[in-house]
């Protein structure tokens, strides 16, 4: 029996890049299709060719530069104008010169969008359509119509959006999108909408009993916080084709989420969306393209989010040492993410030691052991610590209730930090005395290491910086593998911040080498305190993972 076709669609390039703050290059646009392309869409939606000057760069190039193995480009722009003829229209035609195999057309289906904002009659508007549509496929183009204001249009005069759409099919269109553009649709109007569209155009229901070739799609944001469910409405309700941008890019507060989608058909619905290993890849792929246009991934996201499988409370951990599938919707695996136990004061027995399994260490049957660390746990953040934001000082933390001592690479004999901020040398803006005075930042550090006594100061745009420079000078002569450790991150959380200058500091530190990062905690009175525990806990635990013996 022949599969019917189904359409997952990538806007990614176009209205993903409509977000506010994104500003694509070409060659974003250029590195992020092939990773669309490995996650297996059908569609990839570059630009507006002939309206932006950077897609139409864009089709110039991708067509030379890029092969794709499972997508076909799409080159989108509106219908002609008002009045005018569609092979006039030099917007039309940019289309056309962008080479792109797949057209798509923004079209006005809310008659009060084709009278308000077009300034036209209802007939031109549909006409509008019809031209347009029949000269790009006389033209040799697949065209898919996107049937902008279609549902609220649909509300207000279900009659004319069904004119804009037959007008679209009896064309030559291959697809026509049903665009919730205002993104305010909830999933029974959605359903209920696509249901009866198809009823009223002769469509049978069910997926699989289109006529010929046309397939009705969706296209949704999500306004109403509802993009993913509307998408999956519209799909039970007949639509096979799902327009989405990766990590639900988009205008205002987005477009339905592509990969949440696909993921819930493939593996909710039964309903295969992607070839290959696309969906096994959607995690990496998804954080690639936030690496591309420099949006930080969002943990909460479903599926791909850091945060997707991590678990917290220790009464699901207890649970999820039994069977993993007792805490989580689907295997994590499927998405190409991780289950993650995260250690806190809300943490059990169980939770500590899954956490010591996921770090390499096999904690069963060590109960007396599982009860000292929880209860160190929770003791130390009860005073301000975190360990889910921090696993390298929790390793630690195992280690030495493990073994009964810390590892002794170094130890400390005094430190002092010190920053001269009196009389800005500029004699000028007190931002510019404010930058004399950090860059007088000193430190001095004084420790045992290597059968050595070993004073170093350091300078620095602040006192942490003088101290990490001071610290890591010191080590470095016993331990030269230390040149490798990079400060990448540093965050500050005033706790308790009712006490005002009294109050007590927590620091997170990450750590690189260039090939791992790690993540330390300190807390302390103040912040030089807190970050100067948070600097040892990482040079202890980089030194640890690198494999060095104390000296
Ligand atoms: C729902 C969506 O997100 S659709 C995608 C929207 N994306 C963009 O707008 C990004 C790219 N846009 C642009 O670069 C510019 O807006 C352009 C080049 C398309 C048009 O720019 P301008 O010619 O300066 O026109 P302007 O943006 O002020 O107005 C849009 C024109 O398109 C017309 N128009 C709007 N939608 C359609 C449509 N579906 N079919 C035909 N014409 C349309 C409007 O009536 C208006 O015509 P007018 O100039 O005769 O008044
Ligand atoms: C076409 C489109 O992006 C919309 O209607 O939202």
């Amino acid at each position: 029996m022949a599969t019917a076709p189904f359409h997952v669609y990538d806007t990614t390039l176009r209205d993903g890049a409509q977000q506010e703050g994104m500003n694509l290059s070409v060659a974003d646009k250029l590195a992020i299709a092939p990773l669309l392309d490995e996650l297996g869409v059908g569609f990839i939606e570059g630009g507006w060719p002939g309206a932006i000057p950077k897609d139409t760069e864009f089709f110039r190039r991708a067509a030379k530069e890029i092969e794709l193995r499972h997508a076909v480009l799409a080159a989108f722009g509106s219908t002609r104008k008002a009045g005018t003829r569609a092979w006039d229209d030099p917007q039309v035609r940019a289309l056309l010169d962008s080479e792109a195999p797949v057209v798509t057309l923004v079209a006005k289906s809310d008659v009060r969008h084709v009278e308000r904002a077009l300034r036209t009659t209802p007939d031109e508007g549909i006409a509008m359509i019809r031209d347009t549509v029949e000269f790009l496929v006389g033209e040799g183009r697949r065209v898919v119509v996107d049937a902008e204001h279609f549902f609220d249009g649909y509300r207000y005069d279900a009659g004319y959006t069904r004119s804009a759409v037959v007008a679209a099919f009896e064309a030559g269109a291959e697809v026509v999108a049903l665009c919730d553009t205002n993104g305010g649709m909830l999933p029974s109007w959605v359903g209920d909408v696509v249901t009866e569209l198809r009823e009223s155009l002769g469509m049978a229901h069910g997926r699989d009993a289109l006529p010929g070739d046309a397939l009705l799609g969706m296209h949704a944001h999500n306004d109403s916080g509802c993009a993913i469910a509307n998408t999956l409405a519209a799909v039970d309700a007949g639509c096979a084709h799902v327009q989405g941008t990766v990590n639900g890019y988009g205008e205002r507060t987005g477009n339905v989420d592509l990969v949440a989608v696909v993921a819930n058909l493939a593996l909710k619905s039964g309903i295969r969306t992607l070839p290959g290993d696309g969906l096994a890849e959607s995690t990496r792929i998804a954080h690639a393209v936030a690496e591309i246009t420099n949006i930080a991934p969002h943990a909460r996201q479903p599926y791909v989010g850091a945060s997707a499988f991590a678990h917290k409370a220790g009464l699901h951990a207890s649970a999820i040492k039994v069977d993993p599938d007792l805490y989580q919707h689907i295997d994590p695996t499927a998405v190409g993410n991780d289950m993650r136990m995260l250690v806190s004061d809300m943490a059990g027995r169980a939770s500590i030691e899954l956490k010591g399994r996921e770090l390499g260490f096999d904690l069963a049957g060590q109960g007396e052991l599982l009860t000292r660390v929880t209860t160190r746990v929770k003791d130390a953040e009860a005073q301000g610590y975190t360990f889910d934001a921090a696993d390298a000082s929790f390793e630690l933390i195992l280690r030495e209730e493990l073994t009964g001592d810390r590892p002794h690479y170094f130890r400390i004999e005094s430190w002092r930090a010190i920053v001269e901020t009196s009389g800005g040398r500029s004699g000028g803006t007190p931002n510019a005395d404010r930058r004399d005075a950090e860059a007088l930042a000193e430190a001095t550090v004084k420790l045992h290491a290597g059968g050595e006594r070993i004073v170093v100061t350091g300078e620095g745009n602040g006192p942490v910086n003088a101290l990490d420079q001071a610290l890591r000078h010191a080590l470095t002569r016993v331990y030269p593998q230390i040149e490798k450790f990079d400060l990448v991150d540093f965050k500050v959380r005033i706790l308790d911040a009712e006490h005002g200058t009294d109050a007590t500091t927590r620091v997170l530190v990450e750590t690189t080498d260039g090939q791992h990062t790690w993540s330390t905690v300190g807390v302390g009175p103040n912040i030089i305190e807190a970050a100067w525990e948070a600097l040892i806990d990482a040079h202890v635990y980089g030194l640890v993972h690198a494999g060095v013996d104390p000296r």
